[in-house]
């Protein structure tokens, strides 16, 4: 069944069409991957869908409503960069979404409560592998660390969906290539929902159930906007458990 719903979408600014009317639909547990050229408004679709950004016309459903107009926790993201607390130690950065879910207004969570809380984090940052990393700071991590701290944040909250926009693109092959396998491992075992924005197509490839190409018909055209070109279905079976093709 259709998570979620873009119907007749049209994003303009400034009198520049940046999508024009587009429609998809995304199944749950799937995982979509984004690509297109520079600018043809892959982030304005991701802002949409984390609804930091709002259409101009058409409409997107969100398990059969519409979606919510603020960021809610069924939607978790992680960005290209800068998407934990510098300020907190690894495991607080993962411990801090659990205490929010908990906990409506910001009280102290003491007792056995916490020490189960902390427990979760701890598991999770196995997941990860960054137990041995809990008690560092973000910026004593390297950019895969970060990175793995990100999914980890974001993943703990359980959002049905996650909105992941250029998330491996500041890092090393060699990096990138783990954190592929990881994220491939995370989404097998969790079987969320992902939405990727990449410029890497065979990334897009590699992670992806499914590939959306959005281009621009006429690029220096401001009345034309881009639209979906291409809708990739990618077959399990062309890839190995590790996520390669
Ligand atoms: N808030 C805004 N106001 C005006 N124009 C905007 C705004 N946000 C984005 N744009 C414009 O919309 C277009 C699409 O931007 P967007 O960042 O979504 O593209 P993109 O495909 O993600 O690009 P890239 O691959 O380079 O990150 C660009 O021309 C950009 O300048």
């Amino acid at each position: 069944m259709s998570l979620i719903q873009i119907k007749d979408l049209w994003q303009i600014y400034n009198d520049r069409v940046v999508l024009e009317n587009l429609n998809l639909s995304i199944v749950e547990k799937s995982f979509v991957s984004i690509v297109g050229p520079s600018g043809c408004g892959k982030t304005t679709l991701l802002r949409m869908l984390m609804s930091e950004v709002f259409c101009t016309r058409g409409s997107i459903l969100f398990d059969g409503t519409n979606l919510p107009k603020e960021p809610t926790r069924e939607r978790g993201v992680v960005f290209q960069r800068y998407s934990v607390f510098p300020h907190l130690s690894v495991l607080d950065n993962v411990l801090l979404p659990i205490e929010l879910r908990s906990c409506r207004i910001l009280g102290k969570i003491l007792g056995s409560r916490r020490y189960n809380m902390k427990e979760e984090a701890r598991t999770m940052l196995d997941h990860v592998g960054l137990l041995r990393a809990a008690t560092l700071y973000p910026a004593q991590l390297s950019g895969g660390m970060q990175q793995r701290l990100a999914l980890a944040q974001a993943l703990i909250a359980k959002p049905r969906v996650l909105l992941l926009d250029e998330p491996f693109s500041a890092l090393d092959p060699g990096t990138r290539a783990d954190i592929h396998v990881l994220t491939n491992r995370l989404w097998e075992e969790t079987k969320m929902t992902v939405v990727m924005v990449t410029h890497d197509i065979s990334e897009a490839f590699r992670l992806g159930t499914r590939v959306i190409v959005l281009e621009r018909p006429l690029a220096d055209d401001p009345t034309k906007g881009a639209r979906i070109t291409h809708d990739i279905p990618v077959h399990p079976r062309t890839k190995t458990k590790t996520g390669a093709i």
